[in-house]
Parts: C-alpha cells; structure tokens; sequence
C-alpha cells in the first residue's frame, strides 16, 4: 500500500496530510466510555452465515506491511443488517512484546491486547469491496477485543504460518477453519456506531460492530503476534518490526454509541 505508518514522519498525526477524510468526521476507533452508551432494544444478535470454512478451501494469509491479513471465502457474510455484508478479509491489531496493549477500540479507556476485524462490504449495493469502501453505506466491519489469557486453538491456524509471512508482501495459502471460532460466544452482546476505516484513507464508510466480550489468547500466542512480522521487505537492510499497529482514539463528537445490551 501507500507510504503511512503508525508512528514518526508518516505517523497517524500526519495521515490528514495526505488522506483528508483522516482529519475528518466519523473516525474510528473510540472510546465507548460508560456515560455515552444508549442501549437500543432494535439491536439483534449478529448471524453470519458460511463461517465454518472446509480445510480444503484454500486462504491467502498475507503480510500487507501494515498488519496480518486473511482473505475470507465470499460465501460468508453478515445476514443480521439490513442489507447482507459479504466477508473480505479479516486482519488484526496489536501492542508489542513490552506493552501488550494494541486494541483500537477501548472500554472506559482500558485497551486491551489486541483486536481483531472482520472486514465485510454491502453486497446488496455493490459488486465488490472496492466500490463499496468509500460509500457511508459500503462497510460493516466486526470488532472482536482480545486479552491474554487462555490458549486459543483458533488462532493457531493462523499463528502456525506466520513465520512465512515475516516481511511486507509475503504471502501464503493456508486451509480453511472455523472463522466462528474466533469470535466470542455471544454475538447479541455488542457496541454498534457509525464510523471509519481506522488506516487511511479513513473513508466514513463503516458500520462498526465491536463485541463486548473478548476472546482470550495465550502469553505464549501473543508474543508470536508481536514479534514475528516486519513491516519493511526482506531484502531491506533496516528490519523495522510490525508492532502497535493501532490507531489512537478518536473525538465521538455528537455520535450514537449504542449498546445492545443493559448494566
Ligand atoms: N481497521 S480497518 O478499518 O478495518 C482496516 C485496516 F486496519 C486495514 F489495515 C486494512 S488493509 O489491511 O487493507 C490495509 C490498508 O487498507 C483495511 N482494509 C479494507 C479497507 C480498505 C480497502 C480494502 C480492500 C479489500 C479488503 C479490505 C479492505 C481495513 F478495513
Ligand atoms: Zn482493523
């Protein structure tokens, strides 16, 4: 992708410079501080459809250089929205091997380990997620927070490939699994606000969904997720470490953030 990194010269704090949206309205992530939720008894519990992946479908894991990434079968989908949102990739976010502590999106401001996104765009409107992901209506994107703790047999099938995948633009096949599994158990518990793409261009185009309970990985996973990847290219003479690829919080202004649950 374009040259934009979390930190120094093309750090978050210059993104507006290049990308406009980035210094715009509707940013994501954000807190979800206590005193701004509204619970709204509209809010269904999520249903994805086709999650459950058959080991001889064929994935791509890559390394784009700003996080992990896995390309998703476009038989998944969202079913529970208005319209139906057709899976594209999913991708995480991460602290480091010193400061485990990389969410995007924050409770009350406690950040949690890391975060997982499970990118979807409108496929009732458009014919693909690039069309969509710069329409207000063109993403719904899955937030699930994660915190160490116990050992997590989904995201082994992840974790085990990662040394393929150490520097920008590599990529591996990896089977198919269980895309379920890496969410937490109840889907009828989640933050619902309108926001954007938390790297640039920042588009308001997404319709977040951030689950309120976590999923835990092991110390052990964790550390492989924070010291195994290089965001520079294997020939480049500097190895720069793919770590605290999170953005910082961002102002709600006069947002909504609903909750689909009470206390
Ligand atoms: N946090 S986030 O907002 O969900 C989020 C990321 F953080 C993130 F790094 C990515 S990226 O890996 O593509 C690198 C930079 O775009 C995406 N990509 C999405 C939106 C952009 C276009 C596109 C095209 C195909 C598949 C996925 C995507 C992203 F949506
Ligand atoms: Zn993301």
């Amino acid at each position: 992708g374009a040259k934009w990194t979390y930190d120094g010269p093309q750090g978050q704090d210059h993104w507006s410079e290049r990308y406009p949206y980035c210094g715009g309205a509707l940013q994501s992530p954000i807190d979800f501080e206590s005193d701004l939720l509204r619970f709204d008894p509209t809010l269904r519990p999520i249903e994805v459809q086709n999650y459950k992946l058959s080991p001889n479908e064929q994935l791509t894991l890559g390394n784009n250089g700003h996080s992990v990434q896995l390309s998703l079968s476009p038989m998944m989908s969202i079913s529970s929205l208005h319209n139906r949102y057709t899976a594209a990739q999913l991708h995480f976010h991460w602290g480091s091997a010193s400061r485990p502590a990389g969410s995007e999106h924050t409770v009350n401001n406690k950040q949690y380990a890391a975060e997982l996104h499970v990118v979807h765009y409108n496929s009732d409107k458009y014919p693909n997620i690039s069309t969509a992901v710069d329409k207000s209506d063109g993403l719904a994107v899955l937030g699930v927070l994660v915190e160490v703790g116990m050992f997590n047999p989904a995201f082994e099938h992840i974790l085990k490939f990662i040394n393929g995948i150490k520097y920008r633009d590599q990529k591996v096949k990896v089977p198919g699994f269980n895309i379920r599994a890496l969410l937490p158990t109840r889907l009828d518990e989640y933050y619902r606000y309108d926001g954007s793409l938390t790297t640039p261009p920042c588009y308001p185009s997404v319709l977040w969904t951030v689950f309120r309970n976590p999923i835990t990985i092991s110390r052990k996973q964790f550390l492989t997720l924070a010291t195994a990847l290089y965001s520079s290219n294997a020939q480049d003479s500097a190895p720069m470490p793919l770590n605290n690829n999170y953005r910082k919080t961002q102002p709600v202004d006069s947002r909504l953030i609903l909750v689909s649950f009470k206390e």
